[in-house]
C-alpha cells in the first residue's frame, strides 16, 4: 500500500493502474471505500462548520467516491443532499449508489445555503470533453454563492492531462487524489484551481504505481547524486570556470546577476566577457568576478583556444541578436555546455532549426525560456492547444537536442530522451526582475562543475526556488542571488 509522491501520472495512466489493480486480484470496490472516506474526512477536517454536504456525484467511478463520501459523512451525522445521475448497472459505483440512503436529486435543483460545502464527485480521471450546460450552470452558481468545494481527485472540468480546463471548471479550495498526482495538479492553471492537493493511500500497491513514460515532480532524486562534491585536492580551475557574456553599457546588471549565481553555485571561476566600451563600467561593480574584453569574433575565437573554461551563459541583458547568432555558433565549436537565455533565445526566433544544427553532437544545451521566449522559438508547439505544457517542452527538447527549461510557476525541465520534471515549489515572488538571469547562472554555474545537463538544470531549478523561499517576499533579484549556496 503506497502513495507515490514524485511520480506524476497521466488519467490514461491512472486507468491502466486501476484495471491493473483489479487483474491482480484486488477490490475495486475496497478502493472505493477508501477513496470515499479519504474525501469525508477532509470534508469534516476542513470544514468543521459545514451545515450541510453538497454531494454531486457523476456516472463513473468518480461519482462511486462521492456516493460513498456521502454514506460516511451521512453516518457521522452530517446533513447529507446528493445530487446527479445515478451510475449504470454493474459497477462498482453502482454498490455505492445502491448501499447509500436518500434520494438522489437532478443537479439543476441544487439552490446554494448558508453553510453549504460542495463535494465534487461529478468527473475525475474520465473528462474526455466540456461538461454539460447543465453542469456550467451549476458551477457558476457555486461561484457567485461563493459555495466551497472539495474536489474528488479532479475539479471537474479540469483536464488532469495539460492542467487545462476543457471548458467550464470548478474552482476547488481542497482536492482529494488517490495514489500518485496528475500533472493537471502541478501544472497551471490546474494547481491553482485545485487548491490545496491531498495526495491518499488508498491501498494500491506500489509496484502498480509506475509508468513506462514517467514524468516526475522535481525532486532531489533526480539530481542528488550528480552533484558536484567537495574535495581537499580541488582547486579552482578543477571546480569549473564559467563564462558569462554580458551585455553594452546599458544592460549589465543582467549578466552580473548570472556570473554572481554561477560563482555562488560553487564554480571555482567566473568570467564575464564584456565588449569593451562597457569593461570600465562593470569593473565598478565587480569584484570576486573576473572580466575579459571581447568586442567581436576574433576576439572571442582567440580566448576561446583557452581550455580551461568549462561552461558558457549567454543571452541576459545581451542585446545584439545577430551579435549573439555568431557568438553562439562560436561557442557550439567548443564543445563544451552551454546555456541560452533571454536574448540568445530570441536571437533564434522562428529559426530554432539553426540552433539544432549546432549542437547535434552530445547533449550539452541548455535553454531557459519563459512563456513569450519559448513562443517566439516554437510557435507551432505554443499555439497547439491538444498539448501540454510538458508535451511541449519535451518535443522543443527533442527538435533541439537540448534540455527545455519552460520557465513559470509550473517550470518543466525535458530532456530529449524523454526525461521529465516538473516544478512547482517556488515561491510566487520568484517572478521579479532578473531572477530569470539568476536561474541561468545558477545552471551555468552547475554545468561548469561537470553535472550533466538535465541534472543541472532540475538542480537549478529547484536550488533557485529554495533561495527564493529563504529570500522571502518582496526580495529582489540582488537578494535571492545571496542566497544560493546556502544550507536548507
Ligand atoms: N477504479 C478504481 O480502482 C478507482 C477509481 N477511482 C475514481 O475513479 C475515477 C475515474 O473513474 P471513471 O474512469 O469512471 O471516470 P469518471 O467518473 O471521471 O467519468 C465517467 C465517465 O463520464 C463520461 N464523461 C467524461 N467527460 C464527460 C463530460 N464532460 N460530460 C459527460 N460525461 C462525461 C466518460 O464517458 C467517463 O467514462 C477517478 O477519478 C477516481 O475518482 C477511485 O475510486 C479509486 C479507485
Ligand atoms: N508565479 C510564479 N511562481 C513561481 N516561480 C515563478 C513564478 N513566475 C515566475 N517564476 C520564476 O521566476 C523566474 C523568472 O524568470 P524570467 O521570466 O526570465 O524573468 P527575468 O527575465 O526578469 O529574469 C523563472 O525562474 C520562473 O520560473
Ligand atoms: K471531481
Amino acid at each position: 500500500m503506497a502513495i507515490n509522491e514524485t511520480l506524476l501520472v497521466t488519467p490514461a495512466a491512472m486507468t491502466r493502474i486501476d484495471r491493473a489493480a483489479v487483474d491482480s486480484g484486488l477490490d475495486g470496490f475496497a478502493l472505493m471505500q477508501s477513496a470515499g472516506a479519504h474525501v469525508a474526512a477532509v470534508a469534516v477536517s476542513q470544514f468543521p462548520e459545514m451545515r450541510r454536504a453538497v454531494v454531486m456525484c457523476g456516472p463513473g467511478n468518480n461519482g462511486g467516491d462521492g456516493h460513498v463520501a456521502a454514506r460516511l459523512l451521512g453516518q457521522s451525522g452530517v446533513h447529507v443532499v446528493r445530487y446527479g445521475r445515478q451510475p449504470g448497472p454493474g459497477g462498482d459505483a453502482a454498490r455505492a449508489f445502491d448501499i447509500c440512503p436518500g434520494p438522489l436529486h437532478p443537479l439543476a435543483d441544487w439552490q446554494p445555503q448558508a453553510g453549504d460545502v460542495i463535494i465534487d464527485a461529478l468527473f475525475g480521471a474520465g473528462l474526455d470533453r466540456p461538461v454539460s450546460q447543465e453542469i456550467a450552470g451549476v458551477i457558476e452558481r457555486a461561484e457567485e454563492s461563493g459555495t466551497p468545494v472539495i474536489a474528488v481527485d479532479l475539479p471537474s472540468g479540469l483536464s488532469g492531462r495539460t492542467g487545462v480546463p476543457t471548458g467550464a471548471c470548478f474552482t476547488a479550495r481542497h482536492t482529494v487524489t488517490f495514489a500518485a498526482l496528475k500533472p493537471g495538479h502541478l501544472l497551471m492553471p490546474g494547481r491553482a484551481l485545485c487548491g490545496q492537493t491531498h495526495l491518499c493511500d488508498i491501498g494500491m500497491p506500489a509496484r502498480l504505481i509506475c509508468s513506462d513514460d514517467p514524468v516526475w515532480r522535481n525532486h532531489p532524486g533526480l539530481y542528488r547524486e550528480a552533484l558536484p562534491a567537495a574535495s581537499s585536492a580541488q582547486h579552482k580551475y578543477s571546480r569549473g570556470h564559467l563564462v558569462v557574456f554580458s551585455g553594452p553599457l546599458i544592460s549589465g546588471g543582467a549578466a552580473r546577476l548570472s556570473a554572481m549565481a554561477g560563482l555562488r553555485s560553487g564554480a571555482g571561476l567566473v568570467t564575464l566577457a564584456t565588449p569593451p566600451i562597457a569593461v570600465l563600467l562593470q569593473a565598478t561593480h565587480l569584484t570576486a568576478i573576473m572580466q575579459r574584453a571581447i568586442k567581436d569574433d576574433a576576439d572571442l575565437t582567440d580566448w576561446l583556444n583557452d581550455k580551461r573554461i568549462s561552461s558558457f551563459v549567454i543571452g541576459p541583458g545581451f542585446g545584439d541578436l545577430g551579435k549573439a547568432r555568431s557568438f553562439i555558433r562560436l561557442l557550439a565549436d567548443t564543445g563544451c555546455p552551454v546555456v541560452l537565455d533571454a536574448d540568445a533565445i530570441t536571437a533564434f526566433a522562428s529559426c530554432s532549426e539553426k540552433l539544432s544544427n549546432l549542437f547535434n553532437d552530445k547533449l550539452r544545451l541548455v535553454l531557459t525560456p519563459h512563456e513569450g521566449e519559448f513562443r517566439r522559438l516554437f510557435p507551432d508547439l505554443a499555439d497547439d492547444e491538444t498539448l501540454s505544457k510538458i508535451d511541449r517542452a519535451r518535443m522543443a527538447a527533442k527538435q533541439l537536442n537540448a534540455v527545455i527549461v519552460y520557465k513559470g510557476a509550473d517550470t518543466v525541465i525535458a530532456a530529449p530522451d524523454g526525461r521529465c520534471a516538473v516544478n512547482a515549489d517556488a515561491p510566487p515572488w520568484l517572478a521579479t526582475a532578473g531572477s530569470g538571469d539568476v536561474l541561468g547562472g545558477l545552471i551555468g554555474g552547475l554545468l561548469a562543475q561537470g553535472m550533466p545537463p538535465f541534472e543541472a538544470a532540475c538542480a537549478g531549478v529547484a536550488q533557485h526556488g529554495e533561495a527564493g523561499t529563504r529570500a522571502g517576499a518582496n526580495m529582489t533579484a540582488e537578494d535571492l542571488v545571496m542566497e544560493i549556496g546556502k544550507p536548507a
